[in-house]
């Protein structure tokens, strides 16, 4: 039971000026939100070492359960928080401050100069936090989950300590509370109570929630713009080419003045501001990409033309014959060739490629307005699972590798992804992960705990915890088939959520199929993957469901039409079957008078990945 908490700014600007100080009433906030029954003491103090000490002794003599300090924990002279913390404290709490660096790095490097120090003094545990309101707010959210019970630890609330270790599966600590009942297992539905629905339709489904997400608008620089969506027709501001520019090198004429000997008056290359029109009887020389000179209205290769007069130094051609008969307009880019005035160089709805980032930037574009896509979160589920980067494998443990291949997935096809980490099977830390990451992105793509396992908790908590809106949670697909996709309102805002199943083959598939189609409805692109008919190299026995098979196309052959080859054994745990994959093979559903398709068979292939030629 925490009783009482202290909050204490430190900053000469705030002590001067008590309506500056936005971080402590920030985090009081917070403190009584996670504290409802605590008495809260608050004060502001300068950045001065032994008012920050006699302050701190003060509170800790009190018995105070808990201090927490704003401010003064950098590098500037005044910064002296941690140097009078250290005095006061008996025993020094370091994990806590590496905890408070290592999430504050996730967010900038200038993490790196923060000095936070945390420890008890006597009984009262004091934290110094940063001073900046943002920095405080992410700081309080990283030692929140331990505070109550580091606080019931140094109280010796034995009951209190036990009772957050029973709430607490596996000794995590997670304050929240969830309404899943996983006490009753032997009575769990055998069969899934959600209905499979036809891939078809879950795609329709996607399509119609993901397009929910509200257009947002923002304007990059065009060196950022690659894969961006433009919000507005882009339209050119000037013709291109500007002025009636030459195709050739040659000479720029009057087609009237038709085959015979020129005058050469002048030279004009590429950059030169023609000055003196042509007149009949004259040319000029002229160079690919050069402006003609006023009069002129075609222009004559050096191929065809002969010298006739050249100056004694050999320096200048003083006169021509053109040899072939020139047509009016001939080797000339009129204004406007390329591109007219006001034409549209990229229309709405449209993603920006290299060709189109060439044309914007020769069109004088610095920056467009651009759709901005919703913020994804990616996490994963389950007990078994551990951080790729644990140098040794814990007994009955794997290593995560659906956050890292999803993440990389995600990117290839041009979308950013936060990672929510790895979160484990009990309602509890479910709800605990789920509301953490629905805080930071709009699109939540999980992992692992869809199926009929009893520690397949996703769609429960979702369900009652989050109160969620289930659109459905099964597909008649192979791998995938516990996919789910739920809606929930969360913080004011709707939140989408993409429950993958955990076999990493499946989350590969289903996050190329459900995930990325939703990503491209909410960034204005509409449609799936390229749809190609291709040839079986080899007989395949067919599944019950439709089947997404990885496979790798080849399109080198002198046939009319490319050969697949699928990548080996299929099963939904062989994440190698999806290494080097060009495209999803469409198998249908196996029938009595079809269990498998021949070499040969034709099939429909989405191509999801980069198309290669494998002729040598
Ligand atoms: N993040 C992951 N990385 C690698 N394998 C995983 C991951 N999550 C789950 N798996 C594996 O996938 C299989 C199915 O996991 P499970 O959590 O039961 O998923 P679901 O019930 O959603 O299909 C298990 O063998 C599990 O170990």
């Amino acid at each position: 039971m925490i009783k009482a908490v202290a909050v204490i700014t430190v900053s000469d600007t705030c002590f001067k000026d008590n309506s500056k100080d936005e971080s402590g009433p920030a985090l009081c906030h917070l403190v009584k939100k996670l504290f409802p029954d605590s008495n809260l003491h608050t004060i502001i103090v300068p950045d001065e070492r032994e008012m920050i000490e006699r302050e701190l002794k003060y509170f800790c003599d009190s018995n105070l359960d808990l201090i927490l300090t704003t401010g003064g924990t950098g590098l500037s002279p005044r910064d002296v928080t941690p140097e009078a913390t250290k005095v006061v404290i008996h025993k020094e709490i370091p994990s806590i401050s590496v905890a408070l660096t290592l999430e504050s790095l996730k967010k900038t490097p200038m993490a790196m100069l923060s000095r936070s120090v945390a420890g008890l003094r006597d009984k009262t545990l004091i934290v110094n936090l940063p001073g900046s309101k943002k920095a405080v707010l992410e700081c309080f959210e990283v030692i929140k989950p331990i505070l109550p019970h580091a606080i019931a630890l140094v109280r010796n609330e034995l009951s209190e300590v036990r009772t957050i270790h029973d709430s607490l599966q596996f000794s995590h600590l997670c304050p929240h509370r969830s309404n899943v009942d996983i006490t009753k297992i032997a009575l769990r539905p055998r069969a899934s109570p959600y209905s499979m629905i036809e891939m078809a339709e879950a795609c329709k489904i996607v399509d119609s929630v993901m397009g929910q997400w509200n257009e947002m608008l923002e304007i990059v620089p065009l060196d950022q713009a690659l894969g961006r969506v433009v919000a507005q027709p882009l339209r050119a501001k000037e013709p291109m080419p500007p002025f009636p520019a030459s195709v050739k090198d040659g000479y720029a004429c009057l087609s009237t003045d038709g085959v015979g000997p020129r005058k050469v008056n002048a030279a004009i290359t590429a950059g030169d501001a023609p000055t003196t029109p042509l007149c009949m009887g004259e040319c000029v020389r002229i160079n690919t990409g050069a402006a003609l000179p006023a009069g002129a209205d075609c222009v004559v290769q050096v191929e065809d033309t002969k010298l006739l007069l050249a100056s004694d130094d050999g320096v200048t051609e003083l006169e021509i014959e053109i040899l072939i008969a020139p047509e009016p307009g001939q080797d000339v880019r009129p204004v406007g060739f390329d591109i007219a005035m006001g034409a549209t160089l990229v229309d709405k709805g449209e993603s920006i490629d290299a060709a189109k980032i060439g044309v914007l930037a020769g069109a004088g574009y610095q920056s467009v307005t651009v759709r901005v896509g919703p913020t994804v979160a990616l996490m994963s589920t389950g007990n078994e699972l551990q951080e790729p980067s644990e140098l040794k494998l814990r007994p009955a443990h794997i290593r995560d590798s659906n956050r890292a291949m999803l993440s990389a997935l995600l990117k290839e096809h041009g979308y950013q992804s936060i990672d929510c980490g790895i979160c484990r099977d009990s309602p509890e830390e479910l709800v605990a992960g789920i509301s953490a990451a629905l805080t930071k992105a709009d699109v939540l793509v999980c992992t692992g705990g869809v199926s009929m396992g009893e520690k397949d908790l996703l769609k429960p908590v979702l369900l009652n915890d989050f109160g969620a809106t289930l659109h459905y949670g099964r597909v008649r697909m192979k791998p995938g088939k516990p996919s789910t996709f739920a809606t929930c309102q969360f913080e004011g805002k709707t939140k989408f959520i993409f429950a993958l199943p955990g076999n990493p083959v499946s989350a590969y598939v289903c996050c190329l199929l459900f995930v990325i189609r939703g990503l491209r409805v909410c960034s204005g692109k509409r449609g799936s993957w390229p749809r190609l008919r291709a040839k079986l190299a080899h007989g395949v026995a067919l599944d019950p469901r439709p089947e997404y098979a990885r496979a790798d196309i080849d399109v080198s052959q002198d046939d009319d039409m490319p050969t697949v080859k699928l990548l080996g054994n299929q099963c939904s745990s062989r994440l190698l079957s999806a290494c080097g994959a060009s495209v999803l093979v469409e198998l249908p559903a196996a029938s009595p008078a079809h269990p498998r398709l021949p070499a040969g068979a034709i099939v429909p292939a989405l191509v999801t990945g980069t198309l290669h030629n494998s002729a040598v």
